[in-house]
């Protein structure tokens, strides 16, 4: 079975709060969709607005090599013909091979929305797909509400999509316009629209009971052959049908080869690619291409993993373009602290003492506030230690932080002065200033280090995390601060826990510099 997958990410994506693209980011999207393999692209509805006019204008300079583009729009005002209806024409002007358009199928829409007679709309759905096939390369039909429509009306919603057909749409998409059908009604309506219908079926459900991809899976499974849907489920409300999950279901699940091998490789970069373009935060728990979807935390889970992947992965993550990463925390046992020794390429065998441990050291200190699972490096300097392998570097003898205001109104000064034990044994004193007392406290540490270990100039700090642990305690509570570090090269991160936030900040601080200098193996 040949099923073809319409992205709408450009148009009902835009739909969602929160995301607006400009035409460059529209661009963009595109230009990744059609990496990946999609086969239509609807780009937006030029009859809207002026920015979805130039993205048609400027798309065709693209040259997309798979995905065809598609312009979407409604069908004709009741009282106007094709040739004056705005909206129609702007679709022509829009030079798209492709038209979209949808139309009611619920008769409560028509006489409510609309506030036209049955047969009237009848009228404007066949003659607006006349008028369009005339016109354009290639017609769909968004049949609104068809779900809802056929459950008030079903004789009057087949009329719907009779109208469609005569009218020559080259796909019917049965439309789940408010995302409230459960899978198996949908299923079971899709079979009765088929004793009735002769052109391809499609499908284009909305998220507001969670069953978007389920309905749309359920949908494929009964015949129809195109799957609208959006990158990370944006769009109207809760969203769309997820194409990020849909795909891989299809292609690995149900074996549709919707999508080359290669372009399933680029599920991951598509993914965080588009969120990044939508300026939206990291969906950690995404399935197939969240940072967590292939993360074990349990120590059960990571023993089995080490065994074989297959016990607690339902695909190998680099189908998809995604890593295995295990995570570790109190719930760990040697097994998640073995799979790091093997990560980082260090040769100690799992019965090593100091692998145990340090799997004990790791459950106190988490007990106390720590977490290791986003502080690897912090982890990694703890193992070497308890192991012997890290050298000191230097011995800090003492801080100061002030932090103050000198007239009201004035901007805070901060400045920080750090006493510490250098390698030559003798006992620097430096002071620095900063844009507040952690980066004071920063600057100062460095300035008499930098002497020692020049590569410390390579480092900066590009992420500072504060979280306030026993919030019921008020200003007494304890404070985790995760820091990230880079050198260009890779990025570290550590963390420090404390009741004094400057004691945790430095805690962390002083992992990152270490790291730095043990990863350099000074
Ligand atoms: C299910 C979906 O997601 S469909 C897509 C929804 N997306 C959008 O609405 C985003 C883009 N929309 C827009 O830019 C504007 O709404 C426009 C340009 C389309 C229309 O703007 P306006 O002319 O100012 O109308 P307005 O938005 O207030 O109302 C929509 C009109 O379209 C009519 N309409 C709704 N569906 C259809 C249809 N399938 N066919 C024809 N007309 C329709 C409504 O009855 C209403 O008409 P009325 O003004 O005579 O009452
Ligand atoms: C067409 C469309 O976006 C819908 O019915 O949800």
């Amino acid at each position: 079975m040949d099923v073809k997958l319409y992205d709408t990410t450009l148009r009902d994506g835009t739909q969602s709060e929160d995301i607006s693209f400009t035409v460059e980011d529209k661009l963009h999207v595109a230009q990744l969709l059609d990496d990946f393999g999609i086969h239509y692209i609807e780009g937006g509805w030029p009859g809207s607005n002026p920015k979805d006019i130039e993205f048609f204008h400027a798309v065709k300079k693209l040259n997309l090599k798979n995905a065809r583009i598609s312009a979407f729009g409604s069908t004709r005002r009741a009282k106007l013909t094709c040739e004056e209806d705005p909206n129609i024409q702007a679709l022509l002007e829009s030079q798209a091979p492709v038209a979209c358009i949808f139309g009611k199928t619920w008769d409560f829409h028509v006489t409510t929305a609309l506030q036209i007679s049955l047969e009237q709309n009848l009228e404007i759905i066949e003659d607006s797909l006349a008028y369009l096939k005339k016109n354009v390369e290639e017609v769909f039909y968004d049949a609104e509400h068809f779900f809802d429509g056929y459950k008030a009306n079903p004789e009057y919603a087949i009329k719907t999509l009779l109208a469609a057909q005569r009218g020559g749409a080259e796909t019917i998409v049965l439309c789940d316009t408010n995302g409230g059908t459960l899978p198996f009604e949908l299923g079971a309506i899709i079979e009765e629209v088929k004793k009735h219908i002769s052109v391809p079926l499609g499908i284009h459900c909305h998220n507001d009971s969670e069953l978007a991809v389920a309905n749309s899976i359920t949908a494929v499974k009964h015949g129809i052959t195109q799957v609208q849907g959006t990158i990370n489920g944006f769009g109207e409300r809760c969203g769309n049908a997820n194409l990020i999950s849909i795909i891989p279901n299809l292609k690995l699940k149900m074996g549709l080869d919707c999508v080359s091998d290669q372009g399933l490789r680029k599920l991951n970069h598509l993914s965080h690619s588009v969120r990044e373009l939508a300026n939206l935060g990291e969906w950690k728990n995404q399935p197939y291409t969240g940072k967590s979807a292939f993360a074990h935390k349990g120590g059960i889970h990571v023993s089995a993993i080490l065994k074989n992947p297959e016990t607690y992965e339902h695909i190998a993550p680099e189908v998809v373009g995604n890593k295995r990463r295990v995570l570790v925390s109190d719930l760990s046992g040697r097994s998640n602290i073995q799979y790091k020794i093997e990560e980082m390429g260090l040769d100690i065998d799992m019965n090593d003492p100091s692998v145990q441990e340090v799997v004990q050291k790791i459950k106190d200190l988490e007990n106390q506030g720590y977490a290791y699972e986003g502080a690897e490096a912090s982890m990694e300097l703890l193992l070497q230690k308890s192991r012997g392998n890290l050298p000191e570097y230097f011995k800090l003898r003492g801080y100061r932080v002030v932090d103050e205001r000198r007239e009201q109104d004035a901007e805070p000064i901060s400045e920080a002065t750090v006493r510490l034990e250098a390698p030559n044994n003798e006992v620097y004193h430096t002071a620095a200033m900063g844009d507040g007392p952690v980066d004071a406290l920063n600057s100062a540490l460095r300035k008499a280090l930098i002497q020692f270990y020049p590569i410390l100039d390579e480092v900066t700090l590009v992420d500072y995390k504060v979280r306030i642990l026993n919030t019921t305690v008020g200003t007494k509570a304890k404070t985790r601060v995760l820091i990230e570090s880079t050198d260009g090269k890779s990025t570290w991160s550590t963390v420090g826990v404390h009741c004094d936030i400057i004691r945790a900040s430095y805690l962390a601080l002083v992992d990152s510099i270490r790291y730095k200098l043990y990863k350099e193996k000074i």
